[in-house]
């Protein structure tokens, strides 16, 4: 479904600002899979997803979704089959549209019309739908300019914007991390709900470790670019967080280092 094969990134390279990202990462996710990323501060997490979506190019290897290969592709063309959630709730959504006319620019990403044409009574029903599973009272708003709703409305609808079209692959960067703890753990159930129910194979970074392990069917821990543990099934079932931090301790040969996974 997803292949990624010896992907390598390194930032300014040669210059004093020289920072090795991505080392010679392989990583194979099934269809439907649903995998965790967790690892210190500048393991590589997110620089791992922004090549996967194209923001970054990789210096070698190969990313293929689906059997073709996209690590050349423009990060617009690969946004037709990769949703994709930041941590910022204000990155996702453009705030001085409607929540209608966002909706619609998502549900036509990868496709040319885009807003050319109207909104079609189909798709505004479609919209009322998927806001009111949101739970949130969006969809009596649809002509409500984003800029006006809170982060945590914000970023449940980039969490249905980046699913409205359902993606071959969704990634989710820290989506909860900016929200209050209450909001985020609303918009991490709507998460599990629209996973689940569409399939969707994810990839997911977080720096909560107890989330880490009960979302989704597989967690990997990255450390100065590579992947340190892979761990699922019967294996993943039995680990508890202690664990993962010992694990992590015997393979890299030091403590954890990131500040807001061990606050969490
Ligand atoms: N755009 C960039 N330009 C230069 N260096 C970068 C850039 N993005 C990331 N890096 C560097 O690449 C390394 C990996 O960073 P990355 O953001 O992927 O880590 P991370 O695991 O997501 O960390 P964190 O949990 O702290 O967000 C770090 O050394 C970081 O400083």
């Amino acid at each position: 479904m997803l292949a990624v094969e010896t992907i390598s990134k390194t930032f300014n390279p040669g210059g004093v600002n020289e920072r090795v990202a991505l080392q010679e990462i392989t990583l194979h996710l099934k269809p439907g899979e649903v995998v965790t990323i967790i690892g210190g501060n500048g393991a590589g997490k997110s620089t791992l997803l922004n090549c996967i979506a194209g923001v970054y190019p990789v210096d070698r290897g190969r990313i293929v979704l689906d059997g073709k290969e996209i690590h050349c592709q423009q990060e617009h063309t690969r946004a037709g089959s990769i949703g994709r959630v930041f941590q910022d709730p204000m990155l996702g959504t453009a705030a001085s549209m409607t929540i209608e006319e966002n909706l619609v620019l998502a549900l036509r990403r990868g496709r040319s019309k885009k807003l050319r044409r109207g909104v079609t009574r189909k798709e505004r029903e479609l919209f009322r739908e998927r806001l009111e599973l949101l739970g949130l009272g969006l969809e009596n708003r649809l002509s409500t300019k984003v800029g006006l709703l809170s982060g945590g409305q914000r970023q449940a609808l980039t969490l249905l914007m980046a699913t409205i079209a359902m993606p071959r692959l969704l990634l989710l960067d820290e989506h909860t991390a900016a929200l209050d703890p209450k909001t985020a753990t609303k918009v991490l159930q709507l998460t599990r709900t629209i996973v689940e129910e569409n399939k969707l194979t994810t990839m997911m970074v977080t720096h909560n470790m107890e989330q880490a392990l009960s979302f989704g069917t597989r967690t990997l821990m990255l450390h100065e670019g590579r992947i340190l543990l892979d761990i699922d099934g019967p294996q993943r079932e039995k680990t508890r967080v202690p664990d993962l931090l010992a694990m992590f301790e015997k393979a890299s040969g030091k403590a954890l280092g990131n500040d807001r996974m061990l606050l969490a």
